[in-house]
């Protein structure tokens, strides 16, 4: 299947559009939308609704943040994970990033901007709060294209009504080195939707389906949607939430920010009966956005293979890890390898023995035969299924 898709994010154009007029173009759009959130959990925006001297006035705002003292940044803290300043970090030092919860709201941006400045920066929070105001229409757009295409309208005022938005702010030094570095590790993201921009340096990368890697590479004016594990949730798999990361290279430093719809605490991602059907089994038991985030921080969290799995799922009989892994190549040299795979014969019916089930460990996956299970992986609802065996054979 991969090889016919050409590796570049679908582009559609959100120029014209008004949540409030419903013409032909809006149809047209929705559609475009919906295919490429399916197929790629991505696309790439254009927008005109942030005139270019606010998005040049947004980078120098990044870079003057950022140039501040480490001990001025390290103020802005937060209980919430991934919310605060992050930096710092042996796995990668190229990465520094802040937390701007609700900076859409003029009173959160100006009291954000006084923990840093606390004689205040007018510019700066202006700046950070119309650039957030003016993208979060956008954001809104998405999800009411999202909502129709789904038939889903009659939930509109529920799911809007459950999120607020955190701007989260980068920085990426430039590893002044030509070779490929990582900036941020591979990860799909656990809100609703994230619509990132970035200055004139690329370095996104998001996988496709079929695990090859788009190198992004945003025109000045565009914005990129992306769908986050809530959201996958919430429609039960009929959306896609893509692996991203971030490489870099050069010495050029890449700044981007990031606007996140995230459920507000104590609100249920559940998904509505509408998207639950037999041939769209329930993927991911109710959850709580903030209680899962608090579990995706935990080692327990960060080792497992998909985080909302192993909170929702009913897998925790699971007691050994089988980890994702790839290869990475550099160089000119090529890698040679074995593997030697000891493989359930034809026939032989992989059942879990009574020993390991129990209350505190109910079984997760029925009895399944291995050829049968190789055949469904290789059919196109195998590989797109986040975990081809949950999907065939989950309790
Ligand atoms: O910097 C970027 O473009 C991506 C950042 C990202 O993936 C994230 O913050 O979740
Ligand atoms: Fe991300």
């Amino acid at each position: 299947m991969g090889s016919e898709i050409p590796l570049k994010l679908p582009f559609i154009d959100f120029t014209n559009l008004d949540q409030n007029t419903k013409n032909d173009d809006w149809n047209s759009t929705k559609s475009q939308v919906h295919r490429a959130l399916e197929e790629f959990g991505c696309f790439e925006a254009t927008f005109a609704n942030i005139p270019p001297d606010l998005q040049t006035s947004v980078f120098d705002s990044l870079q003057e943040l950022f140039d501040l003292p480490l001990q001025t940044k390290l103020k802005n803290r937060s209980t919430k994970p991934f919310h605060g300043y992050v930096g710092q970090y042996p796995m990668v030092p190229l990465y520094e990033s802040m937390g701007i919860d609700d900076a859409p709201i003029p009173d959160k941006a100006e009291s954000f901007t006084k923990i840093l400045w606390p004689e205040g920066n007018p510019k700066f929070s202006k700046t950070i709060q119309e650039f957030s105001e003016k993208l979060s229409k956008l954001d809104q757009m998405v999800r009411i294209m999202i909502l129709e295409s789904l038939g889903l309208e009659k939930y509109m005022d529920e799911h809007m009504g459950s999120t607020n938005y955190l701007l989260r702010v980068m920085k990426y030094k430039g590893p002044e080195t030509n070779d490929s570095k990582l900036g941020l590790n591979s990860h799909t993201d656990k809100n609703i939707v994230t619509i990132l921009h970035q200055n004139q340096v690329d370095g996104l990368e998001v996988q496709t389906k079929s695990g090859n890697w788009i190198k992004v590479q945003p025109s000045p004016n565009s914005f990129i949607v992306m769908i986050g594990d809530s959201l996958y949730a919430w429609t039960n798999g009929r959306l896609h939430s893509p692996y991203h990361q971030v490489m870099m290279s050069g010495d050029k430093a890449r700044y981007s920010l990031g606007l996140f719809s995230i459920p507000k605490a104590g609100y249920v991602v559940k998904a509505p009966p509408e998207v639950v059907d037999e041939e769209h089994p329930l993927i991911f038991k109710p959850f709580d956005h903030v209680e899962f985030l608090q579990f995706y921080y935990t080692e327990a969290g960060q080792r497992a293979q998909s985080a909302l799995k192993t909170y929702c799922g009913a897998w925790t009989n699971g007691r050994l890890h089988s980890p994702y892994h790839q290869v990475m190549m550099s160089g000119d040299k090529a890698r040679y390898s074995l593997g030697l795979f000891s493989i359930p014969k034809a026939g032989y019916v992989v059942k879990a023995p009574p020993e390991v089930v129990d209350e505190e460990h109910p079984l997760i996956f029925k009895p399944f035969d291995h050829v049968e299970f190789l055949q469904f992986y290789y059919t196109e609802a195998g590989q797109r299924a986040q975990s081809a065996l949950k999907t065939y054979c989950g309790v």
